[in-house]
């Protein structure tokens, strides 16, 4: 999300006599539980140009005094006009869009960057490693948002910008970073005659492929449940190749998944950050103390790195339900003078701000049933605990309002699932597309892109 105004400062949205176009704050009503001011900093997603050129524009544009043109009967000069026009019309037309800063494949971006120029930054340019610092930690950068409270500690680089967010986040980063130098370094004993660019791209290739499968058969058939992973596909093969690729399908990342579904992940978040040492002790930091606080990783030269993966790994995740700790909720990227963020608040106005439909629509697009009413009627929420139908009830005049975020995080989950229908609806649809439309997925047989048979 980009809330950069000019020379790279924050855009302030509240306490401002005139508010900038890129400004939606939210109004904190007076009751609120935890905010004492009235208004919560929102800036808008940087917005995109939507170039439309479906069956429907054309048709507006072919209309010539509400009478249909002849299309058959048109020189070549004609065509050449639409195209320009149906081009240049489109800039000032159709609804707002927004714009990705990463991939969207599984492709390791996270590692190594969404382009060329980010890779080359972090890589050594020497045996296919990445660059790392002093005790194998992650490389420093420059102009990084760190809260740094100890000497000697730096805000760290990687290929997705959000890697200080959290000390748990950072470690995972460093993980692949630390195993890509290994498995380098093993290719280049094995192949002596491989150079620094067939190294680093063989490694990457591994490290992509583990990242998918890991995400595949160890994450999302873990969230999801056995019917939704059957019904679109979800699952890899144990050994051997499967050809999913089809090129029809588009793998970009749906604003719906981006800006609700796939957010359901913040409920997830838990209060505290543990080091779970070797010799079984405990330790613990309050959550807020660790956004963007490089501290508990780079903590005597990285000690406690595996206390901090022994707690992810051992560690269950909290329920995604309806409630949000407080770190995130009230606390989220506290500052000095106390200024925060609710993370619940802005998931449900950047879906206001991307234009997301309702809770209901998504309802119909999966198939689901209607929804019509609350809890009265013909076609009552059907999903939801009676005490949260209370709560959006209370919350909303009417059931066609209900933000997708807050509908669909509090739906009663699958069996066997860390959500409800709709939000596995959505999940599993963009999961699908996310693999099948990959050239590059890790199943396909092909020599150079792909892998060799084990
Ligand atoms: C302590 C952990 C986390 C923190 C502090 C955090 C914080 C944030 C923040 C501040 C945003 C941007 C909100 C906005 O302005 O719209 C965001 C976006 C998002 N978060 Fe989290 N998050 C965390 C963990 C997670 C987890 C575990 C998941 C999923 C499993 C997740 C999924 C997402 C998604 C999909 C987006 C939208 C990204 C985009 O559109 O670019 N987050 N998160
Ligand atoms: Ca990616």
């Amino acid at each position: 999300m980009c809330d950069i105004g000019k020379k790279g400062t924050s855009i302030k949205c509240c306490g401002v006599k005139e508010k900038r176009p890129e400004c939606f704050p939210i109004e904190i009503p007076d009751d609120d539980p935890y905010f004492k001011t009235d208004c919560l900093n929102f800036v808008r997603s940087a917005e995109a140009v939507r170039l439309d050129f479906s069956p429907a524009k054309l048709q507006k544009l072919l209309l010539v005094s509400n009478k249909p043109i002849d299309l058959l009967d048109q020189p070549l000069t004609f065509w050449f006009m639409l195209i320009l026009c149906a081009f240049l019309c489109s800039f000032d037309t159709g609804p707002r869009e927004q714009i990705n800063q990463v991939t969207s494949y599984i492709d390791a971006s996270a590692v190594y960057g969404s382009n060329k120029k980010a890779m080359d930054e972090l890589r050594l340019f020497k045996n296919g490693l990445l660059k790392t610092s002093k005790f194998e930690m992650l490389p420093p950068q420059n102009n990084g948002a760190c809260r740094l409270t100890h000497k000697n500690e730096f805000c760290m680089l990687a290929g997705d910008f959000r890697v200080n967010v959290v000390p748990n986040l950072s470690i995972l980063h460093l993980l692949f970073v630390r195993e890509h130098n290994r498995i380098a370094k093993k290719l280049g004993k094995l192949n002596p005659m491989w150079n620094d660019e067939r190294i680093f791209q063989e490694s990457r290739k591994i490290i992509a492929a583990y990242i998918q499968q890991i995400s595949y058969q160890e994450y999302i058939a873990e969230i999801l449940d056995q019917e939704t992973l059957c019904r679109y596909k979800l699952r890899t093969t144990i050994k051997g190749f499967n050809h999913v690729y089809n090129d029809t399908i588009n793998s970009s990342i749906r604003n719906v998944f981006a800006v609700a579904a796939f957010r359901f992940g913040h409920a997830q978040i838990t209060s505290s950050v543990l080091y779970y040492k070797q010799n079984n002790d405990i330790e613990s930091r309050i959550l807020e103390d660790t956004f963007h606080n490089p501290h508990m990783v780079q903590d005597k030269h990285g000690r406690h790195i595996p206390d901090l993966g022994r707690w992810i790994v051992y560690d269950k995740s909290i329920k995604a339900d309806r409630c949000m700790v407080s770190a995130v909720r009230d606390k989220l990227f506290i500052d000095k003078e106390k200024r925060s963020f609710d993370l619940a608040a802005l998931n449900i106005q950047r879906g206001r701000d991307h234009g997301i439909p309702p809770y209901v629509k998504w309802r119909t697009w999966c198939g689901l049933s209607k929804v019509t009413s609350f809890d009265s009627g013909l076609y009552p929420l059907i999903d939801h605990d009676r005490k949260t139908i209370l709560k959006l009830k209370k919350a909303y005049k009417s059931v066609r309002d209900i933000d997708l975020f807050a509908g669909g995080i509090s739906e009663i989950h699958l069996p066997g699932a860390d959500v409800g229908p709709t939000f596995a609806c959505i999940l599993g649809r963009q999961f699908q597309a996310l693999k099948e439309g990959d050239r590059f997925w890790f199943e396909i047989e092909n020599y150079k892109t792909g892998f060799t048979k084990g």
